[in-house]
Protein backbone atom coordinates (compact mmCIF):
# COMPACT_ATOMS: atom_id res chain seq x y z
CA UNK A 1 0.00 0.00 0.00
CA UNK A 2 1.47 3.44 -0.96
CA UNK A 3 0.77 6.09 1.63
CA UNK A 4 -0.32 5.55 5.22
CA UNK A 5 -3.13 2.82 5.82
CA UNK A 6 -6.53 4.36 7.33
CA UNK A 7 -7.71 2.49 10.15
CA UNK A 8 -11.30 1.55 9.37
CA UNK A 9 -13.23 2.82 12.06
CA UNK A 10 -15.71 -0.03 13.81
CA UNK A 11 -19.35 -0.23 11.48
CA UNK A 12 -21.09 -0.95 14.97
CA UNK A 13 -21.37 -5.04 15.93
CA UNK A 14 -20.28 -7.06 13.19
CA UNK A 15 -20.10 -11.07 13.51
CA UNK A 16 -16.89 -12.77 11.60
CA UNK A 17 -15.01 -15.58 11.39
CA UNK A 18 -11.90 -15.35 10.91
CA UNK A 19 -8.84 -17.69 9.38
CA UNK A 20 -6.01 -16.80 11.47
CA UNK A 21 -2.47 -18.03 9.47
CA UNK A 22 -0.45 -21.10 10.94
CA UNK A 23 2.41 -20.29 14.22
CA UNK A 24 5.30 -18.28 13.48
CA UNK A 25 6.83 -20.19 16.84
CA UNK A 26 6.21 -23.83 16.01
CA UNK A 27 6.40 -23.46 12.14
CA UNK A 28 10.16 -21.66 12.47
CA UNK A 29 10.73 -25.18 14.80
CA UNK A 30 9.46 -27.24 12.67
CA UNK A 31 11.15 -26.09 10.42
CA UNK A 32 14.27 -26.49 12.09
CA UNK A 33 13.87 -29.97 13.87
CA UNK A 34 12.39 -31.34 10.14
CA UNK A 35 16.24 -30.16 8.94
CA UNK A 36 17.96 -32.18 11.68
CA UNK A 37 15.86 -34.72 11.34
CA UNK A 38 16.67 -38.18 9.92
CA UNK A 39 14.35 -38.54 7.08
CA UNK A 40 12.37 -36.47 5.29
CA UNK A 41 8.71 -35.01 6.93
CA UNK A 42 5.94 -32.96 5.98
CA UNK A 43 4.53 -29.94 7.44
CA UNK A 44 0.67 -28.44 7.03
CA UNK A 45 -0.82 -25.28 8.10
CA UNK A 46 2.93 -23.81 8.27
CA UNK A 47 2.53 -19.88 8.10
CA UNK A 48 3.58 -18.62 5.29
CA UNK A 49 4.92 -14.96 6.29
CA UNK A 50 8.25 -12.78 5.94
CA UNK A 51 9.53 -14.70 9.63
CA UNK A 52 9.24 -18.78 8.50
CA UNK A 53 10.19 -17.48 4.97
CA UNK A 54 13.44 -16.23 6.16
CA UNK A 55 13.44 -19.54 7.95
CA UNK A 56 13.42 -21.74 5.15
CA UNK A 57 15.67 -19.15 2.96
CA UNK A 58 18.84 -19.95 5.81
CA UNK A 59 18.22 -24.21 5.76
CA UNK A 60 17.59 -24.11 2.11
CA UNK A 61 20.85 -22.30 1.76
CA UNK A 62 22.48 -25.18 4.54
CA UNK A 63 21.54 -27.88 1.99
CA UNK A 64 18.40 -28.76 3.34
CA UNK A 65 15.56 -29.34 0.37
CA UNK A 66 12.37 -27.46 0.72
CA UNK A 67 9.36 -27.93 -1.52
CA UNK A 68 5.94 -26.67 -1.37
CA UNK A 69 4.46 -23.31 -1.47
CA UNK A 70 1.50 -21.81 0.91
CA UNK A 71 1.07 -23.85 3.77
CA UNK A 72 1.94 -27.13 3.04
CA UNK A 73 5.90 -27.83 3.13
CA UNK A 74 7.97 -30.98 2.57
CA UNK A 75 11.22 -31.01 4.27
CA UNK A 76 14.51 -32.98 3.40
CA UNK A 77 17.41 -32.80 5.38
CA UNK A 78 20.64 -33.14 3.82
CA UNK A 79 23.17 -35.94 4.70
CA UNK A 80 25.17 -33.05 6.51
CA UNK A 81 23.97 -29.64 7.04
CA UNK A 82 27.27 -26.95 5.41
CA UNK A 83 27.79 -23.51 6.30
CA UNK A 84 25.84 -20.81 4.44
CA UNK A 85 27.98 -19.36 1.95
CA UNK A 86 25.76 -16.01 1.44
CA UNK A 87 25.38 -14.49 4.95
CA UNK A 88 22.27 -15.90 5.91
CA UNK A 89 19.41 -12.79 6.32
CA UNK A 90 17.42 -12.69 9.61
CA UNK A 91 15.17 -10.12 8.88
CA UNK A 92 13.96 -9.05 12.23
CA UNK A 93 13.02 -12.90 13.47
CA UNK A 94 13.70 -13.28 16.48
CA UNK A 95 13.00 -16.93 15.78
CA UNK A 96 15.87 -16.86 12.87
CA UNK A 97 18.32 -14.54 14.60
CA UNK A 98 18.40 -16.83 17.75
CA UNK A 99 17.58 -20.29 16.48
CA UNK A 100 19.59 -20.49 13.42
CA UNK A 101 23.41 -19.41 14.76
CA UNK A 102 23.43 -22.59 16.85
CA UNK A 103 22.60 -24.57 14.07
CA UNK A 104 24.95 -22.74 11.71
CA UNK A 105 27.13 -24.56 15.59
CA UNK A 106 26.93 -28.24 13.74
CA UNK A 107 28.12 -27.43 10.30
CA UNK A 108 32.04 -27.03 11.01
CA UNK A 109 31.98 -24.23 8.99
CA UNK A 110 31.81 -20.18 8.60
CA UNK A 111 28.36 -18.36 8.73
CA UNK A 112 27.45 -14.75 8.51
CA UNK A 113 23.91 -13.27 10.10
CA UNK A 114 22.58 -10.39 8.84
CA UNK A 115 19.59 -8.23 9.29
CA UNK A 116 17.01 -5.53 9.11
CA UNK A 117 18.79 -2.39 10.94
CA UNK A 118 17.30 -2.20 13.48
CA UNK A 119 17.89 -6.03 14.26
CA UNK A 120 20.83 -4.82 15.76
CA UNK A 121 19.23 -3.99 18.71
CA UNK A 122 17.92 -7.12 19.70
CA UNK A 123 19.74 -8.76 22.49
CA UNK A 124 21.60 -11.98 21.15
CA UNK A 125 24.75 -11.71 23.33
CA UNK A 126 23.52 -14.59 25.87
CA UNK A 127 22.78 -17.02 22.61
CA UNK A 128 26.30 -16.03 20.83
CA UNK A 129 28.16 -16.45 24.63
CA UNK A 130 26.33 -19.75 24.05
CA UNK A 131 28.00 -20.92 21.33
CA UNK A 132 31.65 -19.39 22.47
CA UNK A 133 31.30 -22.12 25.46
CA UNK A 134 30.84 -25.09 23.28
CA UNK A 135 33.60 -24.23 21.14
CA UNK A 136 32.95 -21.83 18.64
CA UNK A 137 34.62 -18.66 17.51
CA UNK A 138 31.96 -16.00 17.08
CA UNK A 139 32.70 -12.24 15.56
CA UNK A 140 29.83 -9.72 17.04
CA UNK A 141 27.55 -9.31 20.04
CA UNK A 142 24.52 -8.96 18.17
CA UNK A 143 23.76 -8.93 14.03
CA UNK A 144 25.89 -8.41 11.95
CA UNK A 145 27.93 -11.47 13.23
CA UNK A 146 30.23 -14.44 12.11
CA UNK A 147 30.01 -17.93 13.57
CA UNK A 148 33.10 -20.36 12.86
CA UNK A 149 32.58 -23.57 13.89
CA UNK A 150 34.66 -25.98 15.16
CA UNK A 151 34.46 -29.40 13.45
CA UNK A 152 33.87 -31.32 17.02
CA UNK A 153 31.77 -29.43 19.51
CA UNK A 154 32.28 -28.98 23.34
CA UNK A 155 29.72 -28.86 25.98
CA UNK A 156 27.68 -30.20 27.76
CA UNK A 157 27.61 -27.29 30.20
CA UNK A 158 26.57 -23.77 28.81
CA UNK A 159 25.33 -21.32 30.87
CA UNK A 160 23.41 -18.12 29.97
CA UNK A 161 21.28 -15.40 31.13
CA UNK A 162 18.08 -15.49 29.36
CA UNK A 163 16.25 -13.06 31.40
CA UNK A 164 15.95 -10.80 27.68
CA UNK A 165 14.22 -13.78 26.16
CA UNK A 166 13.47 -17.35 26.59
CA UNK A 167 14.84 -17.19 22.34
CA UNK A 168 18.09 -17.86 24.24
CA UNK A 169 16.77 -20.97 25.68
CA UNK A 170 15.25 -22.55 23.28
CA UNK A 171 18.14 -21.56 20.24
CA UNK A 172 20.25 -23.77 22.21
CA UNK A 173 17.99 -26.60 23.35
CA UNK A 174 16.75 -27.04 19.67
CA UNK A 175 20.43 -28.50 18.55
CA UNK A 176 21.23 -29.98 22.07
CA UNK A 177 20.94 -33.46 21.12
CA UNK A 178 23.03 -32.85 17.92
CA UNK A 179 25.96 -32.40 20.63
CA UNK A 180 28.60 -34.86 21.41
CA UNK A 181 27.06 -34.94 25.34
CA UNK A 182 24.26 -33.63 24.60
CA UNK A 183 23.55 -30.52 26.49
CA UNK A 184 22.81 -28.85 30.23
CA UNK A 185 21.61 -25.35 30.33
CA UNK A 186 21.55 -23.02 32.75
CA UNK A 187 20.41 -19.57 33.27
CA UNK A 188 22.02 -17.24 35.10
CA UNK A 189 20.19 -13.84 35.64
CA UNK A 190 18.93 -12.31 38.00
CA UNK A 191 15.71 -11.91 36.24
CA UNK A 192 13.24 -14.89 35.44
CA UNK A 193 13.02 -16.05 31.95
CA UNK A 194 10.17 -14.72 30.23
CA UNK A 195 7.99 -16.80 27.95
CA UNK A 196 8.16 -19.73 30.00
CA UNK A 197 5.22 -21.45 27.30
CA UNK A 198 7.38 -20.96 24.29
CA UNK A 199 10.05 -22.95 25.82
CA UNK A 200 7.64 -25.88 26.88
CA UNK A 201 6.52 -25.67 22.81
CA UNK A 202 10.64 -26.50 22.31
CA UNK A 203 10.36 -29.75 24.82
CA UNK A 204 7.84 -30.77 23.84
CA UNK A 205 8.13 -30.67 20.08
CA UNK A 206 11.75 -32.43 20.97
CA UNK A 207 9.98 -35.24 22.54
CA UNK A 208 7.24 -35.74 20.08
CA UNK A 209 10.79 -36.47 17.82
CA UNK A 210 12.41 -39.07 20.36
CA UNK A 211 14.62 -36.62 21.92
CA UNK A 212 14.85 -36.77 26.04
CA UNK A 213 14.78 -32.96 26.80
CA UNK A 214 13.51 -31.84 29.98
CA UNK A 215 13.95 -29.04 32.68
CA UNK A 216 16.74 -30.44 35.15
CA UNK A 217 16.09 -27.65 37.60
CA UNK A 218 13.79 -24.18 38.57
CA UNK A 219 15.72 -22.49 35.33
CA UNK A 220 17.67 -24.99 33.81
CA UNK A 221 17.27 -28.04 31.33
CA UNK A 222 18.89 -31.11 30.30
CA UNK A 223 18.57 -32.60 26.80
CA UNK A 224 20.37 -35.64 25.79
CA UNK A 225 22.21 -36.43 22.92
CA UNK A 226 20.82 -38.58 19.92
CA UNK A 227 19.01 -38.29 16.80
CA UNK A 228 16.02 -36.53 16.16
CA UNK A 229 12.88 -38.42 14.31
CA UNK A 230 11.18 -36.98 11.37
CA UNK A 231 7.93 -35.70 12.08
CA UNK A 232 4.88 -35.09 10.34
CA UNK A 233 3.61 -32.18 11.94
CA UNK A 234 0.55 -30.14 11.65
CA UNK A 235 0.59 -26.40 12.87
CA UNK A 236 -1.48 -24.81 14.86
CA UNK A 237 -3.22 -21.02 14.06
CA UNK A 238 -1.29 -18.95 15.73
CA UNK A 239 -3.20 -17.36 18.83
CA UNK A 240 -1.44 -14.61 19.26
CA UNK A 241 -2.04 -13.18 15.65
CA UNK A 242 -6.02 -14.34 16.63
CA UNK A 243 -5.71 -11.93 19.57
CA UNK A 244 -5.91 -8.84 17.44
CA UNK A 245 -9.11 -10.36 15.70
CA UNK A 246 -11.21 -11.84 19.06
CA UNK A 247 -9.69 -8.15 20.65
CA UNK A 248 -11.80 -6.69 17.83
CA UNK A 249 -15.00 -8.38 19.21
CA UNK A 250 -14.99 -7.10 22.65
CA UNK A 251 -14.58 -3.40 21.43
CA UNK A 252 -17.44 -3.85 18.93
CA UNK A 253 -20.09 -5.18 20.47
CA UNK A 254 -19.70 -7.82 17.73
CA UNK A 255 -18.62 -11.65 18.01
CA UNK A 256 -15.39 -13.06 15.64
CA UNK A 257 -14.67 -16.27 15.50
CA UNK A 258 -12.00 -18.62 15.16
CA UNK A 259 -11.51 -21.92 13.44
CA UNK A 260 -8.87 -24.52 14.70
CA UNK A 261 -8.26 -23.55 18.38
CA UNK A 262 -6.70 -26.44 19.92
CA UNK A 263 -7.85 -27.93 22.95
CA UNK A 264 -4.31 -28.22 24.56
CA UNK A 265 -1.60 -26.23 23.24
CA UNK A 266 1.95 -24.60 24.73
CA UNK A 267 1.35 -21.24 22.90
CA UNK A 268 1.43 -18.05 25.10
CA UNK A 269 -1.16 -16.65 23.06
CA UNK A 270 -3.73 -18.74 24.62
CA UNK A 271 -3.72 -16.60 27.36
CA UNK A 272 -6.11 -14.03 25.96
CA UNK A 273 -9.12 -15.90 26.48
CA UNK A 274 -8.19 -15.23 30.46
CA UNK A 275 -7.31 -11.69 29.25
CA UNK A 276 -10.48 -10.99 27.53
CA UNK A 277 -13.10 -13.19 30.07
CA UNK A 278 -12.02 -10.85 33.15
CA UNK A 279 -12.14 -7.87 30.80
CA UNK A 280 -15.66 -8.77 30.63
CA UNK A 281 -15.92 -10.36 27.38
CA UNK A 282 -17.92 -13.52 26.53
CA UNK A 283 -15.44 -16.24 25.58
CA UNK A 284 -16.70 -19.91 24.63
CA UNK A 285 -14.68 -22.66 23.16
CA UNK A 286 -17.46 -24.95 21.03
CA UNK A 287 -15.18 -27.92 19.55
CA UNK A 288 -12.37 -26.11 17.82
CA UNK A 289 -14.23 -22.84 17.42
CA UNK A 290 -13.32 -19.73 19.87
CA UNK A 291 -15.87 -17.40 20.08
CA UNK A 292 -15.78 -13.50 21.15
CA UNK A 293 -18.83 -11.76 22.30
CA UNK A 294 -18.14 -8.09 22.72
CA UNK A 295 -20.77 -7.19 25.84
CA UNK A 296 -20.63 -3.15 25.92
CA UNK A 297 -18.74 -3.57 29.31
CA UNK A 298 -14.81 -3.30 29.10
CA UNK A 299 -13.32 -3.86 33.23
CA UNK A 300 -9.42 -2.63 33.63
CA UNK A 301 -7.66 -5.31 35.22
CA UNK A 302 -3.86 -5.50 36.61
CA UNK A 303 -2.13 -8.49 34.69
CA UNK A 304 0.84 -10.24 34.14
CA UNK A 305 1.85 -11.00 30.99
CA UNK A 306 5.43 -12.21 31.73
CA UNK A 307 4.66 -16.22 30.25
CA UNK A 308 3.01 -14.27 27.00
CA UNK A 309 4.07 -11.19 26.54
CA UNK A 310 3.66 -11.08 22.46
CA UNK A 311 0.09 -10.17 23.70
CA UNK A 312 1.20 -6.69 25.21
CA UNK A 313 -0.05 -4.46 22.38
CA UNK A 314 -3.19 -5.95 22.15
CA UNK A 315 -4.19 -5.81 25.61
CA UNK A 316 -2.72 -2.53 25.94
CA UNK A 317 -4.97 -0.87 23.41
CA UNK A 318 -7.77 -3.02 24.75
CA UNK A 319 -6.33 -1.62 28.23
CA UNK A 320 -7.41 1.91 26.60
CA UNK A 321 -10.70 1.77 26.46
CA UNK A 322 -11.12 -0.32 29.71
CA UNK A 323 -12.94 1.32 32.41
CA UNK A 324 -10.44 2.16 34.96
CA UNK A 325 -6.83 2.30 35.66
CA UNK A 326 -5.43 -1.32 34.14
CA UNK A 327 -1.61 -2.45 34.74
CA UNK A 328 0.29 -4.49 32.79
CA UNK A 329 3.61 -6.21 34.52
CA UNK A 330 6.36 -8.32 34.49
CA UNK A 331 7.40 -7.25 30.72
CA UNK A 332 10.45 -5.40 31.04
CA UNK A 333 12.15 -7.50 28.28
CA UNK A 334 9.74 -6.40 25.41
CA UNK A 335 11.94 -3.23 25.32
CA UNK A 336 13.66 -5.57 23.28
CA UNK A 337 11.15 -7.26 20.96
CA UNK A 338 10.99 -6.12 17.65
CA UNK A 339 10.99 -2.53 18.98
CA UNK A 340 11.08 -1.28 22.56
CA UNK A 341 7.45 -1.42 22.76
CA UNK A 342 7.04 -0.03 26.26
CA UNK A 343 8.22 3.28 24.81
CA UNK A 344 6.03 2.71 21.56
CA UNK A 345 2.98 1.75 23.04
CA UNK A 346 3.23 4.78 25.84
CA UNK A 347 4.06 7.16 22.82
CA UNK A 348 1.02 5.84 20.01
CA UNK A 349 -1.58 5.48 22.98
CA UNK A 350 -0.74 9.01 23.80
CA UNK A 351 -1.03 10.53 20.31
CA UNK A 352 -4.51 9.72 20.53
CA UNK A 353 -5.05 11.60 23.72
CA UNK A 354 -4.63 8.16 26.09
CA UNK A 355 -2.90 8.45 29.74
CA UNK A 356 -0.27 5.78 29.26
CA UNK A 357 2.68 5.95 31.44
CA UNK A 358 5.66 3.57 31.93
CA UNK A 359 6.56 1.52 35.02
CA UNK A 360 9.65 -0.95 35.47
CA UNK A 361 8.37 -3.74 34.02
CA UNK A 362 5.43 -2.52 32.22
CA UNK A 363 2.56 -0.13 31.66
CA UNK A 364 -0.39 1.64 33.59
CA UNK A 365 -3.04 2.65 31.52
CA UNK A 366 -6.36 5.07 32.54
CA UNK A 367 -9.15 3.73 30.24
CA UNK A 368 -11.95 5.78 28.68
CA UNK A 369 -14.06 2.89 28.63
CA UNK A 370 -15.74 2.16 25.42
CA UNK A 371 -17.37 5.60 24.38
CA UNK A 372 -13.54 6.82 24.16
CA UNK A 373 -14.19 10.24 25.29
CA UNK A 374 -11.44 12.52 24.96
CA UNK A 375 -9.74 10.75 22.38
CA UNK A 376 -9.05 12.11 18.67
CA UNK A 377 -7.25 10.83 15.59
CA UNK A 378 -4.10 10.85 14.78
CA UNK A 379 -1.16 9.61 12.62
CA UNK A 380 0.34 6.82 14.35
CA UNK A 381 3.63 5.26 14.04
CA UNK A 382 4.43 1.32 13.59
CA UNK A 383 8.32 1.05 14.67
CA UNK A 384 8.14 -1.58 12.00
CA UNK A 385 6.74 -3.79 14.41
CA UNK A 386 3.89 -5.86 13.39
CA UNK A 387 1.85 -5.75 16.69
CA UNK A 388 2.08 -2.22 16.77
CA UNK A 389 -0.28 -2.18 14.04
CA UNK A 390 -2.39 -4.50 15.43
CA UNK A 391 -2.64 -2.14 18.75
CA UNK A 392 -3.33 0.65 16.62
CA UNK A 393 -5.90 -1.06 14.31
CA UNK A 394 -7.66 -1.74 17.54
CA UNK A 395 -7.54 1.83 18.82
CA UNK A 396 -8.60 2.82 14.91
CA UNK A 397 -11.90 0.84 15.23
CA UNK A 398 -13.26 3.44 18.12
CA UNK A 399 -11.15 6.53 17.59
CA UNK A 400 -12.46 6.87 13.69
CA UNK A 401 -9.98 8.94 11.50
CA UNK A 402 -6.66 7.09 12.52
CA UNK A 403 -3.59 6.18 9.97
CA UNK A 404 -0.82 4.01 10.56
CA UNK A 405 2.66 4.27 8.51
CA UNK A 406 3.65 1.06 7.82
CA UNK A 407 0.41 -1.33 8.09
CA UNK A 408 3.08 -3.51 5.62
CA UNK A 409 5.31 -4.61 8.34
CA UNK A 410 2.25 -6.96 9.41
CA UNK A 411 4.00 -9.20 6.63
CA UNK A 412 6.05 -10.43 9.51
CA UNK A 413 3.76 -12.63 10.57
CA UNK A 414 0.64 -12.65 8.52
CA UNK A 415 0.71 -12.22 5.16
CA UNK A 416 -2.78 -10.06 4.23
CA UNK A 417 -3.46 -8.26 7.56
CA UNK A 418 -5.15 -5.56 6.01
CA UNK A 419 -7.58 -7.64 3.92
CA UNK A 420 -8.32 -9.76 6.67
CA UNK A 421 -8.75 -6.91 9.01
CA UNK A 422 -11.28 -5.05 6.14
CA UNK A 423 -12.74 -8.40 5.60
CA UNK A 424 -13.97 -9.16 9.33
CA UNK A 425 -15.33 -5.57 9.46
CA UNK A 426 -17.75 -6.27 6.52
CA UNK A 427 -19.08 -9.96 8.55
CA UNK A 428 -22.24 -10.05 9.26
CA UNK A 429 -24.36 -7.23 10.76
O1 LIG B 1 10.31 -18.83 20.86
C1 LIG B 1 9.43 -18.19 20.28
O2 LIG B 1 8.90 -18.59 19.23
C2 LIG B 1 9.03 -16.89 20.84
C3 LIG B 1 9.34 -16.58 22.14
C4 LIG B 1 8.97 -15.30 22.76
O3 LIG B 1 10.13 -14.51 22.79
P1 LIG B 1 10.67 -13.73 24.12
O4 LIG B 1 10.97 -14.75 25.13
O5 LIG B 1 11.85 -12.99 23.62
O6 LIG B 1 9.55 -12.82 24.53
C5 LIG B 1 7.89 -14.57 21.98
O7 LIG B 1 7.70 -13.27 22.48
C6 LIG B 1 8.26 -14.55 20.50
O8 LIG B 1 7.32 -13.82 19.76
C7 LIG B 1 8.29 -15.96 19.96
C1 LIG C 1 8.52 -10.80 19.85
C2 LIG C 1 8.05 -11.23 18.67
O1 LIG C 1 8.75 -11.77 17.65
P1 LIG C 1 10.17 -12.46 17.52
O2 LIG C 1 9.92 -13.90 17.22
O3 LIG C 1 10.82 -11.76 16.36
O4 LIG C 1 10.91 -12.25 18.82
C3 LIG C 1 6.60 -11.16 18.37
O5 LIG C 1 6.19 -11.73 17.34
O6 LIG C 1 5.83 -10.53 19.13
Amino acid sequence: MDGPWPAPAAPGPFHATVEVPGSKSETNRALLLAALADAPSTITGALEARDTVLMRAALEAMGVRITGEGSTLHVEPPARLHAATEPVDCGLAGTVMRFVPPLAALTGGRTRFVGDPVASERPLAPVLDGLRQLGCRVNGEAIPCTVDAPEALGGPHVEVDASASSQFVSGLLLVGARLPQGLDLHHVGTGGVPSRPHIEMTLEMLRSRGVRADWSGPASWRVEPGGVRALDQRIEPDLTSASVFLAAAALSGGSVTVPGWPGRTTQGGDAIREVLTRMGAEVALDGDALTVRGTGTLNGLDVDLHASSELTPVVAALCLFADGVSTIRGVAHIRGHETDRLAALEAELARVGGSVEQTEDGLRITGTGLAAEGLHPAALLSYADHRMVHAEALVGLLVDGCTVDDVACTSKTINNFDTLWSDMLDGER
